[in-house]
């Protein structure tokens, strides 16, 4: 349903120099810079499937959601939405697609937001049951009410993303892009935007591209993830995979004995070899290493016969963490070595 196959884009910034000296040259010399957002970038999504678009800042994710969007130019390479280029048929494409983009407003700015509804549904010739029955589920679980009849510009940033979330919606789109939906949302309104874009798609086999600075974003909407870096796609995966992927692993254990937690560490540690072992507490030390050594069993096996156990944790690693390692791999001088 969505494909982006080698997507580059250039951007070229003319350089400005500090003070107005310099602002008067930057006027008439052409120093100019490029900035390559993208640099050929490939992924798909089927149809009907919910994927995250992940990466550090300046990685290149809002310019692929703006070239899919169709408000871009790709310098080179392409990419389909619904089997069409986005830039093709823009009237077709606009009605295919539902966007939003966290950082800008796609309302009527001095618009009632009821007024913006209204001329989205005339210019995606929406029937008036269509729109009526989107606007009561809206309504329901967003709670429109109170911001329908204000202009966009008095809005605050939380009402205003409500609003915006349901103008995506509200044409039925077979492909939605999220481009940092929550952004200023407080953690209910949150989970009511995930309510209602997790009962869109299931009602209506909506696919979605979502970036997202926040985990519960990706873990509540989405099943699969792309991960890019430097404008190049360096992870694409299930969700579970990803976290499956998690470099270390950590196994806390409790005991009761003599043995000074110092000491068992030490002999943990020469046993298993290749882990970290610290001290955590009294009578408690942390194994931290490589998921094939850092495991319940080895832990167990290590300490046998020297002291009682009384308590062992082996908490699964969070999508932040493995997502804070990716990061940092791919930020390293050998970089899209994941890819
Ligand atoms: N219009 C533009 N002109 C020049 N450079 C741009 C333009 N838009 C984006 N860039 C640059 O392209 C790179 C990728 O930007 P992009 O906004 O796609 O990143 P991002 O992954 O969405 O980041 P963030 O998570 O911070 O929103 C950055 O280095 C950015 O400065």
């Amino acid at each position: 349903m969505i494909e982006a196959h080698e997507l580059t884009k250039v951007f070229k910034v003319r350089k400005m120099r500090p003070g107005l000296w310099g602002a008067v040259r930057g006027l008439v010399s052409a120093d100019v810079e490029e900035v390559r957002a993208l640099d050929g970038v490939s992924f798909s999504v089927p149809a009907g499937e919910r994927t995250a678009y992940l990466g550090v800042n300046g990685a290149g994710k809002s310019t692929t959601i703006k070239a899919l969007a169709g408000v871009l130019t790709p310098t080179s390479g392409h990419c389909r939405v619904a089997g069409r280029d986005p830039r093709a048929d823009r009237y077709a494409h606009s009605r295919t697609i539902g966007v939003v983009f966290g950082h800008r407003t796609q309302l009527w700015w001095d618009l009632p937001v009821e007024e913006s509804f209204r001329i989205l549904a005339r210019l995606h010739d929406m029937s008036k049951e269509d729109a009526v029955l989107n606007r009561k589920l809206f309504d329901e679980v967003l709670d429109l009410g109170e911001i329908a009849h204000r202009p966009v510009r008095t809005l605050s940033l939380g009402q205003r993303m409500r609003a915006e979330v349901a103008a995506a919606l509200l044409h039925n789109p077979r492909v939605l892009l999220l481009d940092e939906p929550t952004i200023g949302l407080d953690l209910l309104l949150k989970e009511a935007v995930h309510e209602l874009v997790n009962r869109v798609v299931a009602d209506r086999g909506t696919t979605v591209l979502l970036t997202s600075h926040d985990v519960a974003d990706i873990t509540a909407i989405c099943e699969r993830v792309v991960v890019v870096d430097s404008g190049r796609d360096v992870y694409t995966g299930s969700l579970d995979d990803l976290l499956r992927q998690a470099p270390t692993r950590t196994v806390r254990l409790d005991y009761s004995g003599d043995i000074e937690p110092e000491v068992l560490a030490s002999h943990v540690r020469q046993d298993i070899g290749r882990v970290e072992v610290g001290v955590a507490g009294r009578r408690r030390i942390k194994v931290e290493g490589p998921p094939e050594l850092a495991t319940p069993q080895r832990v167990l096996a290590a300490v046998s016969g020297l002291v009682a156990v009384t308590d062992l944790v082996a908490p699964e690693p969070t999508l932040g963490e493995v997502l804070r390692s990716l990061y940092v791999r791919t930020a390293e001088p050998a970089r899209g070595s994941t890819r």
